[in-house]
């Protein structure tokens, strides 16, 4: 599709030309380092670049390649940031909380002298990725694990009051029965994940408030019905970084934790707000203390 040369046309191309050389510098230090190293490597990459260089049966192009690679830059980035930006702010908001994971964080992890290696992260991480792959293949909620530990609990919390996306769309494959709402096949439907995720017939009188103690039992039973945290979807398209994302989020919240008390700042307006993922319009300002080493 031909589109007319305006203003808006044009940023979107150097911004577009600009992401794609980007990519490609990354693309051929790659290139470059494979030639010594006899491999393209066993990340995201290097699998991807395998998969292209396949000789006379070559199964992904460059610009599939590329095209892989801002999906998961842009599904995977700003996502996690504002997973991280409302975790701050629930416990910049909820300081008894914020000294519960102080805790948890530097009896599992030890202080900030500690680096904080794999084994110590491991102890944060209880979203078992074989188990997750298990759950994928059969369609089960791939975070319905029991026996958590807070800052897990924490981060579900955050996800269900304040998740990065906040609506998703399906469309309908064949004509379905939505109790008693008729759907035809094509139909595209959107679902509100936001408004679900505070609805109190799903998960009671306290779902507009913040109760991590919801998921002690883990995610499968904090809610009447088993799959009700939709923050990252359900069933074969589900996202695919959620284990990592929420391995990177506890990491970060770790290392803030041992080393800074923190709240939010008295100019802080409260205005979430949808652009693609929800954010607080204004920012989070917070206060940081350093804490004792
Ligand atoms: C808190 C962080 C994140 C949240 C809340 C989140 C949420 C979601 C949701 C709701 C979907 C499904 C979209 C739909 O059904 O239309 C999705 C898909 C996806 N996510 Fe995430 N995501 C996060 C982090 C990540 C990270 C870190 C990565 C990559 C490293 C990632 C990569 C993807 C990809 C590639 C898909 C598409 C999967 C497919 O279509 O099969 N996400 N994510």
């Amino acid at each position: 599709m031909e589109y007319a040369p305006t203003k808006a046309n044009v940023r979107r191309w150097q911004l577009e030309r600009k992401v794609r050389d980007t990519l490609m510098a990354i693309i051929h230090e790659r290139l470059d380092a494979a030639r010594v190293a006899r491999g393209y490597g066993t990340d995201l990459l290097g699998l991807m670049l395998e998969a292209n260089s396949g000789g006379g049966k070559r199964v992904m192009s460059m610009d599939e390649i590329i095209d892989e690679c801002k999906t998961f830059f842009f599904a995977g980035h700003d996502t996690t940031a504002h997973l991280l930006t409302w975790a701050m702010f629930l416990l910049g908001t909820h300081p008894e909380w914020q000294q519960r994971l102080r805790e948890e964080v530097l009896r599992e992890c030890g202080g900030a002298g500690t680096p904080l290696h794999g084994d110590a992260l491991n102890k944060l991480k209880l979203v078992n990725s074989q188990v997750f792959l298990f759950a994928r293949s059969r369609l089960i909620h791939p975070l319905r694990l029991a026996g958590d530990l807070q800052v897990t609990m924490v981060l579900y919390e955050t996800l269900r009051l304040y998740g990065a996306v906040s609506m998703i769309g399906r469309v309908a494959t064949a004509d379905a029965d939505l109790c008693g709402v008729k759907v035809p096949r094509g139909t595209v439907l959107a679902i509100p994940i936001a408004m679900l995720h505070r609805d109190e017939e799903v998960w009671g009188a306290d779902a507009g408030g913040f109760n991590p103690l919801r998921f002690r039992d883990g995610v499968g039973r904090a809610a009447a019905l088993p799959g009700a945290l939709l923050s990252f979807s359900s069933g074969p398209r589900s996202c695919i970084g959620q284990d990592f994302a929420m391995l990177e989020a506890k990491a970060t919240l770790a290392l803030v934790l041992r080393r800074f008390a923190f709240g939010v700042a008295p100019e802080y307006v409260h205005a979430p707000t949808d652009f693609l993922t929800l954010q607080p319009l204004q920012g989070l300002p917070v206060v940081l203390k350093l804490l004792d080493p």
